[in-house]
């Protein structure tokens, strides 16, 4: 077997779409453009990839004043202001907290701690409001370096430093007063069983006996014949040992009002959302509601995404059995192209606008040939397209595999403009063209080639989390209820390997995360037979 050795592109400005739902959302921090040619160039196209043009980032970029002696302390001024977590008391000032309810020792036999139990200074279990991780562990010395994001030319450091997430001493919910709300939307992925679970499992911890499913996504608060489900401990016990959502999942749904309007008329208090940006875009508007109405309501969302594409965090669950499920499918296309007479074969995986599942299945599985994603553009047809090099793969070796990303190539597929029930652009398919493009090349030359084609984005959605998932979900879970009673409304991430933070969800949700296509260790993973020609 070949090592990867991915088809020949041509260098043009990635194009990469983004949520046109979410455009009014705060863009990130401005990055710093160079003047030379050669690296404006490479970190332009960097930023194309890592935000949408908007009017708020260039306004946000225009901000800093690098001729003020104290630009950085303004920078992280701005920063601190922009990642501070909105509170209970923001709305309700006279809050007052509670000592917190949740206790390690709550599930421990009393026997064993004959002489009374260890304090909770003693077990240091919570987490001071004032603690801080930092965001971006890297100090790039150059905007030169792979995947360098600089705020000045000289790459100035300027610590950026997040909410921890975890259990605080005070609480702003008394637990009997609570009733909390979990709902799933969008698209199905392995792991909401198991962040269900956690959850129900933790508010428990903390006392809360109202706990309730929303069926099916936001549609759930405003359907009369859908009822909400109650959750406990019991209901939830072996959740995790299925995938999909046991509460079901939806796209579309009633307005920001109506959802508003129905937690109130239900007294739900908490509110934890479990999806991707369509849905936190949602969250954020329900928060901002709830705000207007000067509810005591904490909105607390949990990132789903299994094509990973969410900024900030290092890896959102679902990703990992995703990557692992498509060996599954990529070892069959492998298998049927190698076992046919000139066989290829073309495995699509999930990735509307970010070529991680593709990237890291091919890399994991060592059997594909050639890797392609959203976020670098390629030619079918040409001496340096894919068709020319799947000759040359025929030739060299007789079969090849080629794993796609369904964003991947959008360009040669007529828009339809058809949208999801949520407003996602519906694309085409992208695996079922490659097939007969395929097809209709090597019929052409009077040598056909056997072109197998395998989509198995609804297999892998639809299975359980694998135990790496399962532990992410597990402290996601227990961070989103931490954070509810600590009075927070936000969103609860791992980042750098792996802390657990609270962030806002405006600065997450803006746009898609994407590969950097101008990182070289990127490349590098991409062109493992050292071929220059990819890009
Ligand atoms: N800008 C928005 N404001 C309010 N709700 C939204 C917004 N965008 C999407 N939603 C709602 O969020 C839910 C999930 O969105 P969707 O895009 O389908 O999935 P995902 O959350 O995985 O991106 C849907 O019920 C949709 O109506
Ligand atoms: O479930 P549907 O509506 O058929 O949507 C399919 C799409 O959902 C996705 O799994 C993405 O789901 P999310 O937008 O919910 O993350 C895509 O990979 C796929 O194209």
């Amino acid at each position: 077997m070949e090592s990867l050795s991915p088809a020949i592109g041509v260098v043009v400005p990635a194009r990469v779409p983004h949520f046109s739902s979410l455009r009014t959302l705060t863009p990130l921090l401005p990055i710093w453009r160079p003047k030379s040619n050669r690296v404006r160039r490479r970190i332009r196209a960097h930023a194309e990839n890592t935000r949408p043009p908007s009017s708020a980032a260039s306004a946000a970029a225009a901000a800093i004043d690098y001729s003020d002696p104290s630009w950085k302390s303004k920078f992280q001024e701005e920063f601190e202001s922009r990642y501070d977590i909105p509170h209970l008391t923001d709305v309700i000032h006279d809050a007052v907290p509670i000592p917190s309810t949740f206790c390690l020792r709550m599930r421990s036999p009393t026997e064993d701690f004959a002489d009374g139990y260890p304090s909770d200074e003693k077990w240091h279990g919570y987490i001071s409001n004032n603690d801080r991780v930092l965001l971006k562990v890297i100090k790039y010395s150059s905007p030169t370096s792979a995947g360098a994001e600089c705020i000045d030319s000289d790459c100035t450091w300027v610590e950026q430093w997040v909410h921890r997430a975890g259990p605080r001493e005070k609480i702003y919910f008394k637990p009997e007063e609570v009733k909390a709300a979990i709902v799933t939307c969008g698209g199905l992925c392995p792991g909401l069983n198991d962040v269900i679970r956690q959850i129900v499992i933790t508010l428990e911890i903390y006392g809360v006996k109202k706990i309730v499913g929303i069926p099916f996504g936001y549609r759930g608060f405003a359907d009369k014949d859908l009822r909400e489900m109650p959750l406990s401990r019991n209901v939830v016990q072996n959740a995790h040992l299925s995938g999909g959502s046991l509460l079901g999942v939806s796209r579309g749904g009633p307005s920001v009002s109506d959802i508003v309007d129905s937690m109130e008329e239900r007294g739900v208090n908490m509110l934890f959302v479990l999806g991707g940006n369509g849905t936190h875009a949602g969250a954020n508007a329900i928060h901002n509601e709830c705000r207007k109405r000067r509810l005591r309501v904490a909105v607390v969302g949990v990132p789903k995404t299994i094509d990973n594409d969410i900024l900030l965090m290092d890896k959102t669950f679902g990703f990992d059995t995703a990557v692992e499920e498509a060996q599954r499918a990529i070892n069959s296309a492998y298998i049927e192209a190698h076992s046919a007479y000139r066989g290829i074969g073309i495995v699509k995986l999930m990735g509307r606008s970010s070529g991680f599942i593709a990237m890291h299945a091919s890399l994991a599985s060592g059997q594909i040939d050639i890797c392609l994603i959203p976020e670098v553009p390629f030619n079918l047809r040409g001496p340096h397209g894919v068709l020319s090099h799947l000759k040359y793969l025929l030739g060299k070796k007789g079969s090849a595999v080629v794993c796609i990303a369904e964003g991947a190539g959008q360009d040669f597929l007529l828009e339809t403009n058809a949208q999801d029930a949520s407003g996602n652009i519906v694309l085409g398919d992208i695996g079922v063209y490659l097939q007969q493009e395929i097809k209709r090349y090597f019929n052409e030359m009077g040598t056909p080639a056997d072109v197998k084609y395998i989509d198995p984005t609804y297999m892998i959605r639809a299975v359980r989390a694998n135990a790496s998932d399962g532990i992410l979900c597990a402290v996601l879970g227990q961070n989103a209820v931490h954070g509810a009673f600590a009075g927070y409304s936000g969103i609860t991430v791992g980042i750098c390997n792996t802390h657990y933070v609270y962030l806002p969800i405006p600065e997450v949700i803006s746009y898609p995360r994407v590969v950097d296509p101008n990182s070289r260790m990127w490349h590098r993973c991409l062109t493992s037979t050292g071929q220059p020609d990819f890009v």
